[in-house]
């Protein structure tokens, strides 16, 4: 099996944790597309979804599921999301996509969150292969990144990246991230940090990993 079939049978998979007549939280990224398509197959069992990104939206009406804003729902029972890297906790590091911030949003309106990944996302330890996505206001660029060279990242601009909601992002190299609570409320007590793409204080609940010998499900 190569990545992307792994991807497509952990999207797949996540199907069997969809409830009939709810409202799906939906990430964003290559693992959720192919969740987004699984998902078309369900559009009559379910009432719709609540999306963390403009390009989930999009795909989303093109199944025919209808799109709700994260502001018609009070709570949602799973949201499905993909990662760069989770840890032996269900913690995990997100941003990729640029997409941190909503998905930070939408995954805490849910019970449950979902993780679909293939299995080269599986880390020891958070920071080890994928460098930290940090949202930031466009004017704060530079003081954030002396900010994250203090705490011994290596910042790198990803130029030409506007987020949806018209920000920057810095992806940090170097960090090693041995307590993800904590560094995950540190780094968004910077000033001008939007969100950073930690996910420790809302871990997964669920991990569904695409491998070469099949699907596995931790719990
Ligand atoms: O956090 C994300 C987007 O902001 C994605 O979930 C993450 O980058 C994983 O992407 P993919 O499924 O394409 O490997």
């Amino acid at each position: 099996m190569n990545q992307l079939e792994m991807k497509k049978a952990a999207a797949q998979a996540a199907l069997q944790f969809v409830k009939p007549d709810t409202i799906v939280g939906v990430g964003s990224g290559s693992t959720v597309n192919c969740f987004i398509e699984a998902l078309g197959s369900l559009r009559h069992q379910i009432k719709g979804a609540v999306a963390a990104s403009k390009a989930s939206e999009q795909l989303l009406v093109r199944q025919g599921i209808e799109v709700f804003s994260a502001n018609d729902v009070s709570g949602l029972d799973i949201y499905v999301d993909g990662a760069d890297e989770i840890n032996p906790q269900k913690m995990m590091i997100k941003g990729g996509g640029a997409a941190l911030t909503r998905e930070k949003i939408v995954a805490s309106l849910a019970k449950n969150f979902i993780c679909i990944v293939d299995e080269s996302k599986l880390v020891d330890v958070l920071g080890s292969t994928f460098p930290l996505p940090v949202e930031v206001i466009p004017m704060a660029r530079s003081q954030v990144a002396r900010k994250l060279v203090a705490l011994g990242g290596s910042p790198e601009w990803r130029e030409n990246v506007v987020t949806d909601n018209g920000n920057i992002i810095l992806d940090v190299h170097n960090f090693k991230i041995m307590n993800p609570v904590e560094m995950e409320k540190n780094l968004n007590n910077i000033a001008g940090i939007v969100t950073n793409g930690i996910f420790a204080l809302n871990s997964a609940a669920t991990v569904v990993v695409g491998t070469a010998e099949g699907t596995k499900i931790i719990r």
